[in-house]
């Protein structure tokens, strides 16, 4: 008997797509099977105005599929210039769904991002009168603080301070990576505070970038921390609270930048997101938690309606999908969860 999982389509709540020829080879691969995603603003330069954000728009629009239905739902890029009468205007005209908050120099592309958090109070109490969701990337930048310790740093010294000074703020941590956060999040009020989980996440730990050689592919943003906390998002993806949602933080980078003595931070999950994490959830006994968190936990966070449409996996033979897609900037490497998957989006 061929088993089979229907469940609402799937929206990406944390995406990169870039721009040009990078934009218009990755888009397909998340139109296919996602309604919406959330689109992060950093753009060399960034997406830091309205206009900058409708003309990006404008421009996935145009790279989109044929016939294909896709919704971006774009986002500001929070810098200390911003001025809280443009993030009013752009959300009380539908033109974003969130401001993204990069500390400076955190992850690719976020020099212009946030030194002085006391800079960006008047947007940030605006964005709470609004309701309109502050993502965050919640890493310190100090470089005396370990790498694999400035997600929880971030959560104590910068996230929990300024939820207590702006309470109604509503906050996405974004690609949450250890217990901390897990943690952190379960204790704050539903529809205040929620958190994206990355598809890679589910799958790697630190030893998969590191053991046996150098994985370039596997290094991301914030960077896989040890088994435990693995296992602490694994539970809590699957757990069906409604404040864990999947963002894939799908984040091409080509080849030759990663293979690089110096290489990009992302991996590249767009591709096959929907079959690895149909794998980890049945692992866990949990398919039937998967539409929560891929389709149903984001819509009621961002307050928007869930898709109407459906998407059905099929299980069988090992899914085959492409080592690399190619792009106009050069090929871009999918993501490798290192084990088969049998879940097979139907068409
Ligand atoms: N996650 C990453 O490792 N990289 C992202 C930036 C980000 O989301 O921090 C990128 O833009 O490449
Ligand atoms: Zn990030
Ligand atoms: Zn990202």
């Amino acid at each position: 008997m061929t088993q089979s999982l229907t469940i609402r389509q799937p929206d990406d709540w944390h995406l990169h797509l870039r721009d040009g020829d990078m934009l218009r080879a990755v888009l397909p691969e998340t139109a296919r099977h996602f309604g919406r995603a959330i689109i992060m603003p950093n753009l060399v330069p960034p997406v830091i105005t309205p206009a900058d954000a409708a003309a990006y728009r404008d421009r996935i629009l145009a790279a989109k599929p044929l016939n294909n239905k896709f919704q971006p739902l774009m986002t500001l890029y929070l810098t200390e210039e911003t001025e809280a009468k443009s993030v009013r205007a752009a959300a009380e005209i539908g033109l974003i769904s969130a401001v993204k908050l990069y500390p400076a120099g955190a992850t690719t592309n976020s020099a212009s991002g946030v030194k002085d958090f006391d800079k960006v109070t008047r947007v940030l109490e605006t964005m709470a009168l609004l309701g309109l969701p502050l993502c965050v990337h919640g890493e310190v930048t100090d470089p005396e603080v370990d790498i694999f310790d400035r997600e929880a740093v971030f959560i104590d010294t910068v996230l929990d301070p300024l939820r207590r000074r702006i309470p109604n703020l509503r906050v996405v941590m974004e690609h949450i990576t250890t217990k901390d956060g897990v943690d952190y999040v379960k204790d704050q009020p539903e529809g205040q505070m929620g958190a994206t989980i990355t598809t890679h996440h589910l799958i790697i730990d630190r030893n998969h970038i590191l053991v046996g050689g150098i994985k370039p592919h596997y290094y991301c943003l914030p960077v896989a921390k040890r088994a435990t906390h693995r296992s602490a998002l694994v539970a809590a993806a699957t757990s069906g609270n409604p404040r864990f949602f999947l963002g894939t933080d799908s984040a091409p980078h080509t080849d030759a930048n990663k293979e690089s003595a110096c290489g990009c931070a992302g991996c590249f999950t767009a591709t096959n997101t929907l079959s690895c994490l149909a794998e980890v959830f049945e692992r866990e006994g949990a398919l039937d938690q998967l539409e929560g968190f891929t389709s149903r936990h984001g819509p009621a966070f961002y307050k928007l309606p869930e898709n109407e449409a459906t998407v059905t996996l099929v299980k069988g033979d090992p899914v085959t999908y492409p080592a690399r897609i190619d792009t106009g900037e050069g090929p871009v490497t999918v993501f490798d969860p290192g084990f088969p998957l049998h879940w097979r989006v139907q068409d």
